[in-house]
C-alpha cells in the first residue's frame, strides 16, 4: 500500500537554527522558504534531498500538536515519517480495519504539500508517528 518515502519530519524549536545545522554539518544547502500552516499548528521548512525531503517543523500557536514532543525533547528530534499513498481514503479504511488509530477526526486534512494527509498513532505503529500523504496528482 505505501509508496515512496516523501519526508522525514523533524521537530525543532528553531527552523532557522536547524537550517544552519543541516547546512553547516551535513552540507544540505537546498532549504526552501519557511511557511506557516496555521491549520496544522506548525511552521514548516523543507530541505530537499535527492530522494526525499527533511520537513523541519516548529510549533505555531498555543495548540500546536508538537508542543508536547518539544517539551520532552527540548532540542528537537525525529518526529514522524511520511509515506505516499495513491488513495488516502482507501489507505485510511485499510489501516483502520487493521486496528491502527487514526489521529484527529480520521478525516484527511490538507498538509504542507497541499495534498490530503492523515496520521497514525505511534502506539499502533511500532512507536513511530506515521503520516500518510496522497501522492500529488502531477506525480502520476
Ligand atoms: C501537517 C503538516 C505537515 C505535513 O507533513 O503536511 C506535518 O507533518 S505537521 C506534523 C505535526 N502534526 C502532527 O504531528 C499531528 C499528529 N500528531 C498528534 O496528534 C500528536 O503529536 C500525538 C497524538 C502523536 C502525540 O501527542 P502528545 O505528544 O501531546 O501526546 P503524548 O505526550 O500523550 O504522547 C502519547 C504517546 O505517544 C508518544 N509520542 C508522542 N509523539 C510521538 C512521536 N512523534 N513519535 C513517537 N511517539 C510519540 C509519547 O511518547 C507517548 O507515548 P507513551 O508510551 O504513551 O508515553
Ligand atoms: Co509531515
Amino acid at each position: 500500500m505505501i509508496g515512496r518515502l516523501n519526508h522525514i519530519g523533524v521537530a525543532t524549536p528553531s527552523i532557522e537554527a536547524s537550517v544552519a545545522l543541516y547546512r553547516d554539518m551535513l552540507g544540505a544547502t537546498s532549504a526552501g522558504e519557511p511557511f506557516d500552516l496555521p491549520a496544522q499548528g506548525v511552521r514548516v521548512c523543507f530541505i530537499d534531498l535527492p530522494n526525499a525531503q527533511i520537513e523541519l517543523i516548529e510549533p505555531l500557536g498555543d495548540d500546536s500538536p508538537i508542543h508536547g514532543f518539544l517539551a520532552k525533547n527540548p532540542k528537537g528530534g525525529q518526529h514522524h515519517v511520511c509515506f505516499e499513498v495513491e488513495d488516502i481514503l482507501g489507505a485510511r479504511d485499510a489501516m483502520r480495519a487493521k486496528g491502527a488509530t487514526l489521529l484527529g477526526t480520521g478525516e484527511p486534512r490538507i498538509g504542507a504539500h497541499g495534498t490530503p494527509i492523515l496520521f497514525l498513532h505511534p502506539k499502533d505503529m511500532g512507536g513511530v508517528l506515521v503520516e500518510l500523504m496522497e501522492t500529488p496528482k502531477e506525480a502520476h
